[in-house]
């Protein structure tokens, strides 16, 4: 469990990163500390100059420029076979190796009343939020679990370093607010997408040490699942989604402090190093993991613990206060759309 185990548990030095949604925000945030930290880092996502700029922009940022690459692939991810095709590339670009890593951190936010949200947008936003995530984790577990997959075999050292799955989630995933009916659903599955492949994944992690001889056609390396959550995070998405935001969420956001792209990606692999499984990236997001960490792992079973006593009376006062932000709210305004 590595409850007292100290060390790097996320090395990337000299390692293969899948970074989606690298090419601004967020994404491209945890490209450049990627790159600062040794790694070869592909970026996807579908705009083509966007994705330019931004190689551009993280390989400044090696540390061997000499020798770590960088590559990026245009994928429409809300389409499951374009997983699959760029995870070919990806292995083809990286000598037939399998990445290490990837991080399925493409998503959007799409703001608004859910009377005024059409149909189309609540399953849009399913789609680029849950089943981006969701494909990509079915097309890399595949890579790398199945030996007779369409990839290379890779090679099986014994002291191979774990390979990871990271989903970047949102705090909002922890908790229901007016104004984000669309996207908080998809970001909450996330986590529990997360769970789900926590547990199973300990079904390989014991084969590859069975005494049986099935242990040869189990996978090279673990596999280690994590989620992020992050708060609000000054990006280019972010400023769009403030376009459709009803401003009842603004209110009710307003306590919640912004990081920059920088900010969210440093802690995140901060806390990947730590060994960490479901990772929040400030205090807010500490809070609301605390609330509503069910049976997933703690980080730290007494601080977690006690800090979710704490955020369980918190709740007799927050719940009560953002649900009269809110009525306060119509009861001034009226009608919404009726101005
Ligand atoms: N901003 C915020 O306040 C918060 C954001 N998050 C989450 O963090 C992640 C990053 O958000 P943020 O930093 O705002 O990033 P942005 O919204 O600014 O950028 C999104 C990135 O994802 C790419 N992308 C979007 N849709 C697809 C798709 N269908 N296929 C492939 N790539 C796609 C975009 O490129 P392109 O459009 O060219 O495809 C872009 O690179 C998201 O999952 C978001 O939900 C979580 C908490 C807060
Ligand atoms: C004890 C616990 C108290 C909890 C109080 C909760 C207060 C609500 C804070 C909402 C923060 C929303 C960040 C959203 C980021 C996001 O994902 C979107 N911007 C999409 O990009």
């Amino acid at each position: 469990m590595g409850f007292f185990s100290k060390g790097n548990h996320f090395p990337v030095d000299s390692r293969t990163v899948v970074v989606t949604g690298g090419s601004q925000g967020m994404g491209r945030g945890l490209a450049k500390v990627l790159a600062k930290k040794g790694a070869n880092v592909v970026i996807v996502a579908r705009d083509v100059r966007k994705l330019q700029a931004a190689v551009e922009y993280i390989s400044a940022a090696a540390a061997s420029p000499q020798t770590q690459r960088f590559h990026y692939i245009s994928a429409d991810l809300t389409n499951p076979s374009e997983s699959v095709r760029m995870l070919e590339e990806v292995t083809a670009w990286n000598n037939g190796q399998l990445p290490d890593v990837v991080w399925a951190n493409a998503g959007t936010a799409r703001p608004g009343l859910f009377v005024d949200i059409p149909i189309e947008t609540l399953r849009a936003q399913m789609d680029a939020n849950y089943w981006t995530a969701t494909y990509l984790a079915h097309a890399t577990l595949n890579c790398w679990l199945k030996p007779a997959s369409a990839f290379p075999a890779a090679e099986r050292p014994t002291t191979a370093l774990p390979r990871h799955f990271i989903i970047t989630s949102s705090s909002l995933a922890f908790c229901g607010i007016a104004g984000y009916s669309a996207y908080s659903p998809a970001k909450a599955a996330l986590r529990s997408l997360s769970d789900s492949l926590r547990s199973e994944l300990n079904l390989y992690a014991g084969a590859r040490r069975a005494k049986s001889g099935s242990a040869a056609t189990a996978p090279p390396a673990d596999i280690k699942i994590h989620s992020v959550f992050p708060g609000t995070i000054l990006s280019p998405g972010h400023a769009a989604e403030e376009q459709t935001k009803h401003p009842v969420t603004r209110v009710l956001e307003e306590g919640d402090p912004a990081q920059t792209e920088d900010e969210v990606a440093t802690v995140a692999v901060r806390e990947l190093e730590k060994g960490r499984y479901l990772i929040s990236t400030q205090f807010l997001g500490s809070a609301m993991r605390a609330s509503a960490l069910q049976g997933s792992p703690r980080n730290n079973w007494f601080v977690d613990t006690v800090f979710s006593w704490g955020t369980s009376i918190a709740w007799l006062f927050i719940g009560p206060d953002m649900e009269g932000k809110v009525y306060k709210w119509g009861k001034e305004n009226g009608m919404p759309n009726a101005q």
